[in-house]
């Protein structure tokens, strides 16, 4: 079983550089299946395990990917099913981005309902609700969804129950292809909103207020692909502003946006932290001795629920009792049980945490129960007396690129072991395996098709579903 060994005490210094946001790649490369001319060029994609997921989705769909250094190159001029697969949908929850894409280019999508973390029920209801007011008809089967539209999307005025970002991103993709115009009311107002807007009118659509709670979207007749760079991962800047602070330590976190940072910010400066603008990031100076502070998750600009048990790693030490409402998620407390394992008092009553502060916390061995909870049990292990001990890294290999790597160029005490080699870089050899097989092959490909008969030409050249709608 893979592991990260940390064991703490040792105060993190230096630099420290941001990658690519996961949750802003993600619906920007389910956008790409927009573009029915072009290609699109994203720069600054993060090297992760649900980047490599979205690619396998896009690419069973019909578009063309290649990744390297970063930049990943992506055609879908050619879309060749409407099916997203079960295998990689159930991986990861954002793959259901796909859903607002296909609808708007292809009129109809079948997809199975989506996995991801288990930090709540997680509903799609109302990604639903948006499609249907835009003329979508929808249709559930055993784990799966069909939904087609009679013609092109008519835009619609859309008012969210809940702000949610999936649903915001998924509808307003759907809307850039509709007749007319599209309002989302209640929309959500999350930088990954800002930057996936940003990408579609790149790509020639008509989207204005996104980052507000009313989103308007006016359909045009089609999209290009378009050259983007991803925002940094606010998300990971937080990881690493909390593990900077609870080592007492100096961290310039390049590529940190302040703006988009503001409630963990103001919660850690509220706790004695610290935090200067510089002119590319955030650096991070932090006390011995910090002070509890009250935090209740919510949606952008609130205190984000992705940054949740990494705070309440650093408030288990912090002087105090501190009150952690986590309003997001239902169920997103599992951390707290492998906290306690590390010595944490903790007690939970319903959606509230009540942390003990001034606790010397002690390694043991731990699981990432979910993505965010793996880098809060390492961030916990920083300042632990002795041996931390983390397994479940595939939730951790989903959203922090080299997590071990970067936190030991700060100075951090801390090993991975692998008993397989890591997933991502044996990801890429297999691609490269495969591009160079193909490389190979292309000159017995070509010869072969120049032999085929006409009837097969043809079919070569009229892109065709791999399997159609149960209505059609
Ligand atoms: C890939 C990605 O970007 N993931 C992020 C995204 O997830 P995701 O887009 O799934 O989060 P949502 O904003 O949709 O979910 C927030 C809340 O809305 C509820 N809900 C959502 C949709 C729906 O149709 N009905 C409904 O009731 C959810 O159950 C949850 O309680 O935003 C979350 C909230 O900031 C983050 O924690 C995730 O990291
Ligand atoms: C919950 C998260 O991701 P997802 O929505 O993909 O499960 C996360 O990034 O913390």
């Amino acid at each position: 079983m893979s592991k990260i060994i940390v064991r703490g005490g040792q105060r993190l210094t230096g630099n420290v550089r941001v990658s690519g946001a996961k949750n802003a790649v993600l619906p920007i490369l389910a956008a790409t299946l927009l573009a029915s001319e072009g290609e699109s060029i994203i720069h600054d994609v993060p090297f992760l395990d649900d980047v490599m997921t979205i690619q396998q989705v896009l690419a069973a769909l019909g578009g063309k990917l290649t990744y390297d250094n970063e930049i990943m190159r992506i055609s879908a001029e050619q879309l060749t099913s409407y099916e997203a697969p079960y295998e990689w949908v159930r991986k990861m929850r954002a793959s259901f981005l796909v859903m607002g894409p296909l609808l708007a280019r292809l009129g109809c999508v079948r997809i199975s309902l989506p996995g991801g973390c288990a930090i709540g029920n997680r509903p799609i209801d109302q990604h639903l609700k948006g499609f249907e007011a835009l003329g979508t008809e929808i249709v559930f089967g055993q784990g799966f969804i069909e939904a087609r539209s009679a013609g092109k999307l008519k835009g619609a005025k859309v008012y969210l129950d809940y702000a949610s970002v999936g649903a915001t991103q998924n509808i307003m993709m759907a809307a850039t292809l509709a007749e007319g115009v599209t309002t989302i009311e209640n929309a959500a107002k999350e930088p990954e909103i800002v930057d996936l807007a940003n990408y579609l009118n790149a790509m020639g659509a008509k989207v204005r207020g996104a980052g507000t709670g009313i989103i308007r979207i006016e359909g045009v007749e089609k999209l290009k692909g378009a050259r983007h760079t991803v925002i940094p991962d606010r998300v990971e800047a937080g990881t690493f502003m909390i593990a900077a602070a609870i080592t007492g330590g100096d961290v310039h976190i390049e590529g940190a946006i302040s703006d988009h940072l503001t409630p963990v910010i103001s919660k850690l400066e509220e706790m004695g932290v610290v935090v200067e603008e510089t002119d590319n990031g955030l650096r991070v100076t932090a006390p011995k001795k910090l002070k509890s502070v009250d935090v209740k998750t919510l949606p952008y600009p609130g205190f984000p629920t992705d940054m949740q048990s990494q705070m309440m790693a650093l408030l288990m030490v912090a002087e105090g009792t501190s009150i952690v409402t986590e309003t997001v998620f239902e169920n997103r407390f599992m951390h707290v049980e492998e906290f306690q394992k590390m010595s944490a008092q903790i007690k939970i009553d319903g959606r509230t945490a009540i942390v003990s502060g001034s606790t010397q916390l002690t390694g043991a061995k731990v699981t990432a129960t979910d993505l965010r909870a793996g880098a809060a049990l390492l961030c916990a292990g920083l300042m632990a007396d002795g041996e931390t001990e983390l397994t479940g890294l595939h939730h951790v290999d989903r959203g922090y690129v080299d997590i071990t790597g970067k936190l030991a160029a700060l100075g951090a005490d801390i090993c991975r072991v692998d008993d397989t080699p890591a997933p991502a870089p044996l990801y890429s050899k297999v691609l490269e395996g495969v591009a160079a097989a193909l490389e190979e092959a292309e000159p017995v490909i070509v010869a072969a098709m120049a032999q085929e008969p006409a009837v097969s030409k043809r079919e070569k050249e009229v892109p065709r579903m791999k399997a159609q709608p149960t209505w059609a």
